[in-house]
């Protein structure tokens, strides 16, 4: 919590000035009361009528500087709040986009999605409410006891005795509802995902008749949900009126026990009067200090989350370093890699000229796209050495060296944008050829066909379009990047082989000097390569061009066998 408190530094003088208006309304709260007393006592009881209108004018005017002060108080109080709260989503924000692969490997997006949303909005809380209020509530507390004592110790007495009650009652109640908050919020939690996963799957469900399943599943979780709720009225309803009991007996007493004291003169009219306005003073700082400190716990527990997520170390150093990329060629060196202890990679030695396209298959799970992936650093390599222009890519910039590097990922992910922003997001923005980008991507048809076309907003994931057309935006994206390296993982497995083939052929032509790297699984779309890698657990079994790799009859020659059997029979030998 501490470490967050660093962010009120930029709010200082906000800070001060909160904390000036807070101590001001307290300051004046406490005073009212002691007006009451001397207007009745000098005025009324002494009859000193010279005084009156000076003290109804001190009490006009503290209630004007009263409303002053918590105004400004729960203003700036919400203020700082949430420019904290700001600060600290963009601090986390801009965090996680430098953090590595892995980081994101071990994380769910629900744990990363509450850091910026739930746990930042407590630290809000804390800031905009719990601390300020907990400090009012003890400064209050304690100055008011110490008036009372002053005023009459007897009295003073007879009224915290009970406090201690109140206290205890407060902070169980607040402890039960507290818990039954965090179940609440839990069942809530499970609400919401099972809305959100039976609204993205829905086509599933439907397609296994499973609708009612769902709604009771739904049904039933509402109903746990009704459940806590009531079990939190209950709680209230249990504890509210005990505190409010134990409240009116300390005023019943205070009232009979100042009576008898006024009776005998020891005590003024005033000062009874001035003690039942000050016990309120006592009350309220009781009744809701259990509430300000579980804001301020949960803050803490939030804060000590997100500042686990701060202190991670990423495991990949950049390299500030100014260097060009001038050559495009690729070296592998006895490249080892290994996620967590098992190695996926081993001794992977290759080199890849510039213009040239090198082609990877292999079964699944083989290591293909993690090869890929060392290429841009999303991985450090465990042993060996990658090189790009004869120079070690740890020698590079991130920056540089994912500028110099276009992906289309196996999962092709679209913004709930337009087609043409998504195409734009990768690098060239402004004088963007989107009417060629569209064709050698092969999806100028049916982007002519949307409704807005390039500027129709595709839903969220690219919803809308079909795998395929998705995938070939995708490759738009890459395409306007126009790098010195292209990487297309599994990238036209959803591209009719015809379509595959013509945007093939069309990134081959558009940058004779960039190097291709494909990953595919269909041997039409690896046949043309310059170079063709089997993969199979971590290494290659075989390399070489699609006739040599024919020629020497082992793993390559079994999948071409088998993904050609018909043709083969037929004798139509066009294909090799
Ligand atoms: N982030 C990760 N953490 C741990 N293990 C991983 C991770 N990513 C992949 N693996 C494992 O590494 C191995 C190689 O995976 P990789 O994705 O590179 O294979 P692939 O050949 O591209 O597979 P596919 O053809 O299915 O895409 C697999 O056994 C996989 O389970």
């Amino acid at each position: 919590m501490f470490k967050i408190l660093k962010y009120l530094k930029k709010y200082k003088l906000f800070t001060f000035i909160s904390i000036l208006a807070m101590l001001g309304f307290t300051g004046l709260d406490l005073l009212n009361p002691y007006i009451t007393k001397t207007l009745v006592d000098k005025v009324f009881v002494e009859q000193q009528y010279d005084i009156f209108l000076k003290l109804i004018l001190i009490l006009i005017g503290i209630m004007i500087l009263k409303s002053i002060f918590a105004y400004t108080r729960e203003f700036l109080f919400d203020y700082i709040g949430t420019k904290v709260m700001g600060d600290i989503k963009k601090d986390l924000f801009s965090e996680m986009q430098k953090y590595d692969f892995s980081f994101f490997d071990n994380k769910n997006t629900g744990e990363l999605m509450s850091r910026i949303g739930e746990d930042a909005e407590n630290i809000w809380n804390a800031l905009g409410f719990g601390i300020g209020f907990l400090s009012e509530a003890i400064i209050t507390f304690i100055s008011a006891t110490t008036i009372l004592f002053y005023l009459n110790y007897k009295l003073a007495i007879l009224s915290v005795i009970t406090m201690p009650i109140i206290f205890y009652l407060a902070l169980k109640m607040e402890n039960k509802i507290s818990k039954s908050y965090d179940e609440i919020s839990d069942q809530a939690a499970k609400i919401n995902t099972t809305a959100q996963e039976n609204i993205s799957g829905v086509r599933l469900v439907k397609a296994y008749a499973n609708e009612k399943k769902e709604v009771l599943k739904f049904l039933n979780l509402n109903k746990q949900n009704y459940d806590l709720n009531m079990k939190k009225t209950r709680i209230f309803g249990k504890y509210y009126p005990a505190i409010e009991l134990v409240g009116n007996m300390t005023m019943i007493i205070v009232m009979i026990f100042g009576g008898m004291l006024t009776i005998k003169e020891e005590i003024t009219i005033g000062t009874l009067l001035a003690f039942t306005e000050y016990i309120w003073l006592l009350i309220w700082p009781m009744r809701t200090v259990g509430m300000f400190m579980n804001v301020i716990s949960q803050a803490n527990s939030s804060a000590r989350k997100i500042q686990k997520i701060k202190d991670y170390e990423p495991k990949i150093v950049d390299n500030k370093k100014d260097l060009e990329i001038k050559d495009s060629k690729i070296v592998f060196n006895n490249v080892w890699f290994k996620y967590n202890d098992k190695y996926i990679l081993k001794n992977i030695n290759l080199k890849i000229q510039k213009g040239q396209t090198l082609a990877i298959i292999g079964p699944t799970g083989s290591g293909k796209t993690s090869l890929v992936n060392l290429i841009a650093r999303f991985y450090e390599i465990d042993k060996g050495n990658i090189y790009i222009d004869n120079e070690d890519i740890r020698n590079y910039s991130l920056k540089k060296l994912r500028e110099n590097i276009s992906y289309v990922f196996q999962e092709n992910f679209l913004f709930s944008e337009s087609v043409e922003e998504n195409i734009k997001l990768a690098g060239n923005e402004n004088d963007i050829k989107l009417n060629e980008i569209l064709e050698n991507s092969g999806s100028k048809e049916f982007v002519e066909k949307l409704k807005y076309q390039e500027k129709t907003i595709i839903g969220e994931r690219g919803q809308g379009l079909s795998g395929g057309q998705k995938q070939r935006l995708t490759i738009a994206r890459a395409l306007n990047k126009n790098s010195k390296i292209i990487v297309l993982d599994d990238a036209t497995s959803a591209l009719d082989m015809e379509t595959e083939y013509e945007v093939l052929k069309n990134i081959n032509k558009l940058n004779k000097e960039q190097i291709k790297i494909i990953i595919a699984h269909r041997i039409s779309a690896v046949k043309n390569a310059d170079q063709i890698v089997y993969l199979e657990d971590g290494e290659i079994k075989e390399i070489g061009t699609h006739m040599q790799l024919i020629n020497k009859k082992g793993k390559y020659y079994n999948i071409y066998l088998q993904q050609f059997k018909d043709f083969i029979e037929e004798e139509i030998d066009e294909v090799i």
